[in-house]
C-alpha cells in the first residue's frame, strides 16, 4: 500500500511556458528527492500553478523536460497523458464532487480489482475521515473536505503528490493545524510531495526545500531555514519574513551603519550568521569601501540598558495580544542618510513606553546586498 509514493523522484529540467507573447515560466529546473517535501512559493501570479500543471501533465511545456520516477513525461517528443502519470493532485479548495459522498469520492478514482474496498476503507482511516464516509460534501468542514480531497488523491496509490494551495479556504488558526496534519500524514507514508503556497509559514512549516519563484523564475531553492537567514535578494527576504535594511559602507571587520558596526556576511559564507566570526570578515573584505545594503531580522535587534548599544526612542507601541510590537526609531549620528525605525517585539510585562529612551543592540550577523538589494 502506498508503497510506490516513496520510491519517485522529480525531475525538472529547463523548462519554458509561454500563453501568448507572456513567458509565464523561464528556465525551471529542480529535483525533488525521493520522500522529500518541497514548496513552490511565491506571490499571485508568478507561474506556480502553471508549473504543477505542467507536471500534472494538465498542459505541456514549450520547451525543457519533466521527468517522474526516472521516465521522461514531457519534453520536445514525449507527452504522457496526465491519467498515465499516475500523479495525485489535491487542487485549490479540494474540488470534491458534489453530487458524490465521501466514499464514492474517494473510491473515484481506484481501480477495479480485488482489494479494492479494502484499499478505500484504509485511505479512509490514514485521513481519518471514516466516520464521514456516508456524508455528501456540503454536510463536511472545510478542514474535513481538505482530508477527502487528500485521502482521494491517494487512494489511486500515486507515485507522488501536488498540491495546489490546499489550506487556501481555511480560516487562519484551522489552516496551520490542519497544515500539519496533512504534512505529517504525508510524512509517515513517505510521499513525494510538491506544495504550491504564497504562505511562507506554510512553506517552512512543511518542507525540506523551498522554491521561491517570482516573474517565472526559480530565485531560490533552498532549505527553509537558508531561504530565512540568507535570502538571495532582498525581495526574498521581504517575502519570507521581517525586514530592517539599513544602509552601510564595509569597513574591516564588518559594515559600519547608523546601529553601529554590525558583523555581516554574504550569502555564500559558510557558517552560521549567529555571532560575529572570523570568516564574516574574510568574506567581505573584498567589499571594503563600497557601499552595501545590511538585512536583519527583527528578532537580531534587542533593546538593553543605556549605553549598551545605539541610542534611539520609543516612537509607538502596539498590542498584539502574545506580544508588543515597538516603533524604534534611532538617534541621528550622522551615518546613513534617512532616519531609521523599525519595529521590535517585545513580552508582557512591557517595561517601556512612547518615549523612552532605549539603546539597541543587534545580535548575530547581517547579510549585504549590493545598493539595489542584489546578493553580493
Ligand atoms: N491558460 C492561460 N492563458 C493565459 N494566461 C495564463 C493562463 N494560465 C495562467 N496564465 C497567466 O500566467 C501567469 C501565471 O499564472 P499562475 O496561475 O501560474 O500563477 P500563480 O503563481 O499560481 O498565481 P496564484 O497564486 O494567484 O494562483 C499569470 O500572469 C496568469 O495570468
Amino acid at each position: 500500500m502506498l508503497s510506490s509514493l516513496s520510491l519517485t523522484t522529480l525531475q525538472v529540467e529547463q523548462v519554458e511556458k509561454s500563453y501568448g507573447l507572456k513567458k509565464v515560466l523561464c528556465e525551471i529546473d529542480f529535483v525533488v528527492e525521493p520522500g522529500q517535501v518541497v514548496s513552490l512559493l511565491g506571490q499571485s501570479g508568478c507561474g506556480k500553478t502553471t508549473l504543477l500543471r505542467l507536471i500534472a501533465g494538465f498542459d505541456r511545456p514549450d520547451s525543457g523536460q519533466i521527468s517522474v520516477a526516472r521516465q521522461v513525461v514531457a519534453n520536445g517528443r514525449v507527452f504522457v497523458a496526465a491519467e498515465k502519470r499516475h500523479i495525485g493532485y489535491v487542487p485549490q479548495e479540494g474540488a470534491l464532487f458534489p453530487h458524490l459522498n465521501v466514499y464514492d469520492n474517494v473510491a473515484f478514482g481506484v481501480g477495479k480489482g480485488p482489494g479494492r474496498s479494502q484499499a478505500i476503507d484504509r485511505m479512509l482511516e490514514l485521513t481519518g475521515v471514516a466516520e464521514l464516509r456516508a456524508h455528501m460534501p456540503h454536510q463536511l468542514s472545510g478542514g474535513q473536505q481538505q482530508r477527502v480531497a487528500l485521502a482521494r488523491a491517494l487512494a489511486p496509490e500515486p507515485r507522488m503528490i501536488l498540491l495546489d494551495e490546499p489550506f487556501n479556504a481555511l480560516d487562519a488558526n484551522l489552516r496551520s493545524s490542519i497544515c500539519q496534519d496533512v504534512m505529517t500524514l504525508l510524512r509517515r507514508i513517505g510521499a513525494t510531495v510538491l506544495l504550491v503556497t504564497h504562505d511562507q509559514r506554510e512553506a517552512f512549516i512543511s518542507s525540506d526545500r523551498v522554491a521561491v519563484m517570482r516573474d517565472g523564475h526559480i530565485v531560490q531553492f533552498d532549505d527553509p531555514v537558508h531561504v530565512y537567514r540568507r535570502p538571495v535578494d532582498v525581495q526574498t527576504a521581504e517575502l519570507v519574513g521581517g525586514v530592517i535594511l539599513l544602509d552601510g559602507v564595509v569597513v574591516d571587520n564588518g559594515v559600519r551603519t547608523a546601529l553601529g558596526m554590525v558583523p555581516a556576511a554574504n550569502r555564500h559564507n559558510p557558517g552560521e550568521l549567529a555571532g560575529a566570526s572570523g570568516h564574516s570578515a574574510a568574506a567581505i573584505h573584498r567589499c571594503t569601501g563600497d557601499s552595501v545594503r545590511v538585512m536583519l531580522r527583527p528578532e537580531q535587534l534587542r533593546l538593553v540598558a543605556p549605553g549598551q548599544g545605539a541610542a534611539a526612542r520609543v516612537a509607538e507601541v502596539a498590542f498584539h495580544g502574545q506580544y508588543f510590537s515597538l516603533r524604534i526609531v534611532l538617534e541621528p549620528t550622522g551615518v546613513g542618510a534617512l532616519p531609521v525605525e523599525f519595529l521590535v517585539r517585545a513580552h508582557y510585562p512591557l517595561e517601556y513606553q512612547v518615549g523612552d529612551k532605549v539603546d539597541v543592540r543587534i545580535v548575530g550577523t547581517g547579510v549585504l546586498y549590493d545598493p539595489r538589494g542584489a546578493t553580493l
